[in-house]
């Protein structure tokens, strides 16, 4: 285990009802609020009257930012830029899923900066100051509301990467599972793929002793994994949606992978795809990932067999770790098709006519893993083995 500092200042308010906490926490803040949400849902669903009335009755004044885009923009994050630089924003209210808080924290940063805020996202600037923001999650994935991460796509230029800095951490975020009630099914999938590949992704490295670290990994994928088939079935179970709420952010908020670093090559080969064809993040990951793994088992087959053994109930007996290893990675996708995620590039009707384009905009800043570091001849074969 390498030498760690862990710290992580997001205030994390979890459970029904605590929308609440709104009034007690934003006026710590300020008055000007800049409301920032997607495409609607949360008109739908009621939520957003909820917050408003709230933020009314605090006395807030309040600007909005909708339409943030799955997969956000870096148009859309200019747009809350200028909103705030005009009219003083003292803090920002994401209410929504990955990409809402995302595109709020580039806003953030973006609003203390002189220059375009795409320069932090291509690491042309780092970012050293933001207004304060806060977070009401909707939907159970990525972990944004407990990191410090962000990703960014740029439409024009077919490029979608992820940037981070400390001062993107949310003061707040409050995680009701009553608020992901409404997430469609197929994007409950998606989100329960991508918080089982951040595992993944921690999970493979290189370090030596990490035996905690390894235990934490396998259970939340086997709560995962156990509490996924149930949510399916019954949608609006509190109990069901809370744990899959509460796995997601201890999937990417730093507890889980102190001492370490883990690959993250599979998230960059998605967010390649993503750029060229819009698809869904967790989707991509549930296609992609398992083509990583096998094309990556060599490299430490032992990884892969304890995995197997631990996670997938593989019987080790007779078999080579590299055996092992597979039969691991092949219950993997059996149980990602088993609850109906996408399998094959095909899935999203993505050919091989963009392939090279793919392959480009993936090497855009030349090899990339810890785990093992995947060169363009690398790349492409995952991508062709994924087709
Ligand atoms: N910052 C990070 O650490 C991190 C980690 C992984 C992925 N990401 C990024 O996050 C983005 C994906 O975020 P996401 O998976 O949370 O999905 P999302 O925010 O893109 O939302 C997906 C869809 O679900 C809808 N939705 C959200 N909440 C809903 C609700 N309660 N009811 C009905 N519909 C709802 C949204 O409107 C959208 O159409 C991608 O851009 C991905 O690259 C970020």
């Amino acid at each position: 285990m390498r030498d760690f500092t862990f710290w992580n200042p997001t205030k994390l308010i979890f459970g029904k009802g605590q929308l609440e906490q709104l009034k007690k926490e934003i006026p710590q803040y300020g008055k000007k609020i800049l409301l920032v949400y997607g495409g609607g849902s949360i008109k739908r669903s009621g939520l957003y009257d909820q917050v408003k009335a709230l933020l009314a009755e605090i006395g807030a004044e309040v600007f909005e930012l909708p339409g943030v885009e799955p997969n956000p923009r870096i148009t859309t994050a200019r747009k809350g830029i200028e909103i705030c630089k005009k009219e003083g924003i003292e803090f920002l209210l994401a209410v929504g899923g990955g990409s809402v808080i995302d595109c709020t924290k580039l806003i953030a940063a973006g609003a203390k900066y002189e220059g375009d805020a795409w320069d932090f996202v291509i690491k042309k600037a780092f970012a050293t100051d933001a207004l304060p923001l806060g977070t009401v999650l909707t939907l159970a994935a990525t972990g944004s509301e407990m990191n410090a991460g962000s990703v960014i796509t740029n439409w024009e230029t077919s490029e979608k990467y992820g940037w981070g800095s400390a001062v993107n951490y949310p003061k707040f975020s409050i995680l009701d599972p009553v608020n992901t009630f409404t997430v469609p099914r197929d994007q409950t999938i998606y989100g329960i793929c991508d918080m089982m590949s951040h595992v993944f992704e921690h999970y493979f490295h290189l370090e030596e002793h990490t035996e905690y670290q390894d235990r934490m990994c396998e259970s939340l994928l086997l709560t995962v994994m156990e509490t996924a088939p149930k949510l399916l079935a019954d949608l609006e179970n509190y109990e069901h949606r809370a744990t899959i709420l509460y796995c997601g952010t201890m999937a990417l908020n730093g507890i889980l992978n102190m001492g370490y670093r883990g690959d993250w090559a599979s998230h960059d080969l998605e967010h390649a795809v993503s750029a060229v064809y819009d698809i869904p993040h967790g989707g991509g990951l549930a296609i992609l990932f398992p083509n990583w793994m096998k094309h990556n088992l060599a490299v430490k087959p032992e990884r892969f067999q304890q995995l197997a053994v631990r996670v997938f109930n593989v019987d080790p007996e007779g078999k080579t770790a590299e055996e092992a290893g597979l039969e691991g990675i092949q219950k993997l996708r059996e149980f990602w098709d088993s609850i109906g995620a996408p399998a094959r590039l095909a899935d999203y009707e993505i050919d091989d006519s963009k392939l090279d384009v793919m392959v480009d905009r993936a090497m855009l800043n030349g090899d990339f893993g810890t785990f093992k570091k995947l060169n363009r001849k690398d790349v492409e074969s995952i991508y062709r083995a994924s087709l």
